[in-house]
């Protein structure tokens, strides 16, 4: 969704979110937030609202191409939902295809509802109408009262209606008449029910759920008005035949019951009744609002942007016009300023700043608040980090309990507690990780020798692919001390494991429906959850198999040749009682690390290669700055690494541009917390866009530039204690991994731009790079970045 580049052939338009598309950017004034899209896209924008692709036109000129030119082309309809009710939409003149029928009603329309002598006819009866009205104005202005203009408009525009078609009032301006009341409020329902946003016209797989109940209640509303029209017809019918001619009425309805008496008018009774509803329900007070906004979600509430009044822009994109052209607003208390923005920033007010730095949205039915300031992050995750450390479940998670014996998803208690001692102390402690780095420093030398082999062929390397590899069997053999992944992908069981590895993270990255409408949990329509066991189930066999061996080997093997991986800590740690960590527990605790770890570090990696080839003096230094300190012919080590400032600051650099995980891991509100005279709801979701804050002109001076230059005389690292750089997050969830990612990270880069130089492929130019990116568990490089490596 922050694709930054868009391949098809579509107008331009804001890149859209998973799963709702552009819904969010509606806003409760849609005609007012297109308007200002456009300004920015063009008058020829194109959106996706929902599962629908949407072009808006805000300009006389294209209107002009649309509705004159190609006006044959475009004059179908959308048929919502609600239109279906009493299969309404085959027979109204509102959403008929431009077609036989549809020709007819319009026909009749033209000749016998609106013709010159029709109107000229039934002037009389208006005028007596408006009559009325001032009337009931002269009894307001009598009595010193204001009126309700557009409820008094309502009332008589009902009433010329109601006379030109019926010669009838429907409505009374005092509402007093039973009968008229209740067409009047008919006629209301069915406006609000037709306006309200319905997720059907979004999600069509929904149809038969109509989960907010639209299709239901209008048809229900269209029966009773169906029953008033059979009730005028059927008095009106009785009337004629015991009139004289003389007092017959000539209103439309007179019209229409002669038309539908002669076979080639095609007008049935039932066409009519159709057709009275198109027209009758046109009259509607013009001073509605687009979209609901009560705070806390009435049914149709369920996509409309809750409350805080603010422009999505300003969270997920970077430096939005509307942005800019308000004061730059001075970050939150306790935030630095490191590279400060041009010009002088004019104190604003807590109520601004907040406007422009969180929001809260409803995605699906679920509260969600976006953090785009390193101020705010650091109110939720260091003040207010207890009550922000709980995590909403994802549906997916649900497969085999995995939620329930899960380092990522469990809430901070006693199970997590012992989860994150047992990373600390025997996973990721300095001891292990030192005890560790020959095996990765081995893995890293295949790294090098695979590249030295597309290096002789002169072939292109598939960076993240590479890295992807390489991270798996760093972690493997940090874990377990054996390969999960070759290069080649020739072994078929390394083919295996990482294909699981890759199709899980692919599961939980999806968006699922059910996340946002947990309703459908008991479906799970897109199948994620029955994925993620079937997968999961073929991880833990692996894992078994891996167990087995080890246990075997240990029984048989002497002491000395046991190995000191983290695999072997876990096992002798789950023979202790007090450990608290079962068989199980370890399974779902290495599931977790797998996934955590290794496309986050790979990806990093593929990153700062993509800034660097499109930065070759950057790209220079960094192998300058390696031959110096490591040596020509040396290998990297990872005790090298602090030795090396530029390396590490191309990291910090790709971490601020690239962070893996763009808002984190959601985290969620244990109980109400207020943040600044804001109350974040209880269990509301917390998304924490690192993203955002790493490019927002605010906190950094020229925030689109690869820069690594701007941490050499920096104090900010990404441990979670600056909160303008925090691609780990911070407090208690923060990622328990980082030792080993750092390692990981700084080793692999460094390995690589040490032992090559790299160029892009085919003389492709730095500025022809597509830097898109694909949004799911992690932020990838939506175009695999290729890269040649030279001696
Ligand atoms: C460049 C590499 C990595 C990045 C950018 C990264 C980033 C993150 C982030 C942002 C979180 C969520 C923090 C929060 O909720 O506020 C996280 C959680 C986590 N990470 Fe990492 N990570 C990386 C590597 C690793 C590695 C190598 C491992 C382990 C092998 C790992 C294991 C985990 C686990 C288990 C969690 C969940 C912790 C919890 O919920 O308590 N990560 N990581």
């Amino acid at each position: 969704f922050i694709s930054t580049r868009r391949k098809s052939r579509l107008p331009p338009g804001p890149n859209p979110f998973p799963v709702i598309g552009n819904i969010h950017q509606l806003g409760d004034q849609p005609h007012q937030s297109l308007a200002k899209l456009s300004k920015r896209y063009g008058p020829l924008m194109s959106l996706k609202l929902g599962t629908r692709t949407t072009i808006v036109i805000s300009s006389p000129g294209i209107a002009k191409e649309v509705l004159h030119k190609h006006d044959q082309v475009f004059s179908s309809r959308t048929i919502p939902d609600t239109g279906h009710a009493l299969d309404h939409y085959a027979a109204s003149l509102a959403w008929l295809p431009v077609e036989k029928k549809w020709r007819n009603y319009r026909k009749i329309c033209k000749e016998h509802m609106f013709s010159l002598q029709r109107l000229d006819a039934t002037q009389a009866i208006r005028r007596k109408k408006v009559q009325e009205l001032l009337e009931y104005v002269r009894g307001c202005c009598l009595r010193r009262e204001a009126v309700d203009i557009g409820k008094a408009a309502f009332t008589t525009s009902l009433n010329l209606i109601s006379n030109t078609f019926f010669s009838i009032d429907l409505a009374d301006h005092g509402g007093d008449s039973k009968s008229s009341h209740e067409f009047k409020e008919i006629v209301r329902v069915l406006m609000e029910l037709a306006g309200k946003p319905n997720l059907v016209d979004f999600f069509p797989v929904l149809r038969f759920i109509d989960p907010q109940g639209l299709r239901r209640q209008t048809r229900f509303y269209i029966e009773k008005l169906f029953a008033i029209f059979d009730g005028i017809i059927a008095r009106r019918l009785e009337a004629r035949s015991s009139a004289s001619e003389s007092s017959t009425s000539n209103d439309v309805l007179e019209a229409l019951l002669n038309l539908s008496r002669k076979d080639d008018a095609e007008l049935s009774y039932n066409d009519m009744k159709h057709l009275l509803l198109c027209l009758s329900t046109t009259t509607e007070r013009q001073d509605k609002k687009f979209w609901d906004t009560r705070p806390h979600g009435l049914p149709h509430n369920i996509l409309a942007p809750a409350v805080l009044d603010m422009d999505m822009h300003a969270l997920l994109h970077l430096n939005p016009p509307e942005v800019q052209a308000s004061p730059r607003p001075q970050p939150f208390s306790g935030h630095r300023k490191h590279s400060p923005a041009r010009g002088s920033t004019p104190p604003v007010t807590g109520q601004t700043l907040k406007k422009i730095w969180s929001m809260s949205l409803k995605l699906g039915t679920r509260t969600t608040i976006v953090i785009s300031s390193p101020g705010i992050a650091k109110e939720v995750l260091q003040k207010h980090d207890q009550v922000f450390s709980s995590r909403t479940i994802p549906d997916a998670s649900h497969a085999l309990d995995h939620y329930a014996a899960s380092l990522a998803w469990l809430p901070v208690e006693k199970k997590w507690r012992n989860y994150r001692k047992i990373c600390k102390e025997h996973m990721f402690s300095l001891q292990q990780l030192d005890a560790t780095q020959v095996l990765r420093r081995k893995k890293v030398q295949e790294l090098l020798e695979y590249v030295r082999g597309c290096c002789l062929r002169r072939e292109a390397v598939d960076i993240g692919k590479a890295a992807f590899t390489t991270s798996l069997n760093l972690i493997s053999n940090t874990f377990f001390s054996i390969d999960l992944a070759d290069h080649g992908g020739d072994s078929k069981s390394s083919h295996e494991f990482k294909e699981i590895v890759c199709v899980l993270m692919e599961l939980a990255g999806k968006p699922n429906l059910v996340d946002f409408f947990p309703v459908l949990r008991l479906i799970d329509p897109q199948g994620l959850r029955r994925q993620s066991r079937v997968y999961t189930e073929k991880l833990f066999a692996i894992f078994d198999g891996i167990i087995a061996r080890r246990l075997e080997a240990r029984s048989s093997a002497s002491e000395s040749s046991t190995s000191n991986d983290v695999l072997e800590a876990l096992l002798n740690l789950s023979r202790k009682d007090d450990a608290g960590l079962s068989y199980n527990d370890m399974k779902h605790l290495l599931l977790d690390l797998f996934l955590a770890g290794t496309d986050t570090s790979s990806l990093t990696v593929e990153w700062a290669m993509t800034e660097l080839l499109c930065n070759p003096e950057k790209l220079a230094k960094a192998r300058t700055e390696l031959e110096e300190v490591v040596g020509k012919n040396e290998p990297l080590q990872e005790s090298d690494i602090s030795k090396l400032p530029y390396l590490q600051a191309i990291v910090k650099e790709t971490f601020r541009l690239h962070p893996a995980a763009p808002f984190l891991v959601p985290h969620k509100a244990d109980t109400d917390v207020e943040i600044d005279s804001f109350v974040v709801p209880k269990n509301a979701q917390i998304l924490v866009n690192v993203w955002a804050t790493g490019r927002d002109s605010n906190v950094w001076l020229n925030p689109g530039s690869f820069m690594p230059e701007r941490f050499l005389d920096s104090e900010i690292d990404f441990r979670g204690r600056d909160f303008e750089l925090i691609p780990f997050g911070a407090g208690r969830r923060i990622c328990p991994g980082l030792p080993l990612a750092y390692r990981v990270v700084h080793l692999m880069l460094g390995s690589i731009l040490h032992s090559f130089n790299w160029r892009l492929e085919d003389g492709m130019k730095p500025e022809d790079m597509d830097m898109s990116e694909k949004f799911g568990l992690t932020l990838q490089k939506a175009i695999p970045l290729r890269a040649v490596p030279t001696v």
